[in-house]
């Protein structure tokens, strides 16, 4: 018995292994670090390795389908390295869900560049409306994907709105910033790009983004949706930033529209507000600044 791992997940991944891989035995696991919500790790098998994840099934509902669903829509197009996920559901009080395993290699020489030109692709993938046929999380906060046929009308009333009521609810802000944002909110009409809804990883940050076996770029974590392009490149940016020879190669592969530069702060706003309703008043200065900028 594997003791890290609690007893109903481990049954129930035993029981799923056992109907596909016939004589599968679970050998050993052990933690990987890195995420904040859930307890993570490395299944060893007999089989083969895999990575399993799990946390209680009340505190998230469906945390865990509708990752399994953002990961197979990002993989559908095969155009860039996803996890395979296995299954994922319920086990006695956990959820769960078991992947391929990513093994790590050295960087290839060109893994930013393949990054740039893969995930250009990616967004080549298009709906007809903004949104997604259910919500799922943006790390352990809901995400409405509400469908809008209108980029601008998805990012009031789908990102920056709920997560503004959440702050507001949650006494992180006050009636102002309430008002700050109503105020802001006709002048992304003349502001905003129009575009054709993209397929978004939706959380693309350096913390969802690893090296395979090829050393070639890996997307993990998501949080899908068929949104504006802008709102993944502006989510790079947040936390430092990626290579710039992502962004060149991104760019020579899939141009940006004219004008990305004055609209990138607009676009952290939402995950600037995911921050404050996550980890607190830290994010604050970030957001009234641009909202001055705004203003
Ligand atoms: N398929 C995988 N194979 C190997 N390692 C993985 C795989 N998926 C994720 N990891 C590693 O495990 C870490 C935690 O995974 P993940 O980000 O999915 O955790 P989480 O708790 O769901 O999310 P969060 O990062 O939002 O707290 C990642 O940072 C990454 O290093």
């Amino acid at each position: 018995m594997l003791t890290e791992v609690p007893s109903e997940v481990q049954q129930a991944v035993s029981a799923f292994l056992q109907t596909t891989m016939p004589s599968v035995a679970l050998k050993d696991f052990s933690f990987v670090s890195g995420g904040c919500i859930n307890s993570a790790g490395k299944l060893k098998t007999t089989a083969g390795d895999f990575f399993l994840k799990w946390n209680l099934a009340g505190k998230y509902p469906r945390m865990f389908e509708n990752e399994r669903s953002g990961l197979q829509h990002l993989r559908q197009p095969a155009v860039i390295d996803i996890p395979e996920v296995l299954t994922a559901g319920q086990a006695g009080s956990f959820q769960f869900i078991l992947m391929e395993f990513i093994a790590k290699a050295p960087i290839a020489k060109r893994y930013w560049e393949m990054l740039g030109e893969r995930l250009a692709q990616l967004h080549r993938v298009t709906a007809a409306r903004f949104g997604l046929d259910h919500d799922n999380y943006i790390g352990s906060l809901p995400q409405s994907n509400a469908q809008h046929d209108a980029w601008i009308d998805f990012f009031i009333h789908e990102r920056l709105g709920p997560q503004l009521q959440l702050a507001y609810n949650t006494h992180r802000i006050d009636p102002s910033w309430l008002h700050a944002f109503e105020g802001l909110y006709p002048k992304l009409r003349s502001l905003l790009s129009d575009e054709k809804p993209a397929l978004l990883h939706g959380d693309l940050w350096s913390g969802n983004l690893m090296v395979n076996e090829k050393g070639e770029p890996c997307l993990v974590d998501p949080a899908v949706y068929f949104g504006h392009r802008e709102m993944e490149w502006a989510m790079t940016k947040l936390f430092g930033g990626f290579h710039e020879a992502f962004y060149a190669s991104y760019h020579q592969a899939f141009p940006l529209q004219p004008g990305y530069d004055d609209r990138e702060d607009i676009y952290t706003l939402y995950p600037l507000l995911v921050h404050l309703n996550l980890f607190g008043a830290s994010y604050k200065l970030s957001l009234d600044s641009i909202l001055r900028k705004y203003s």
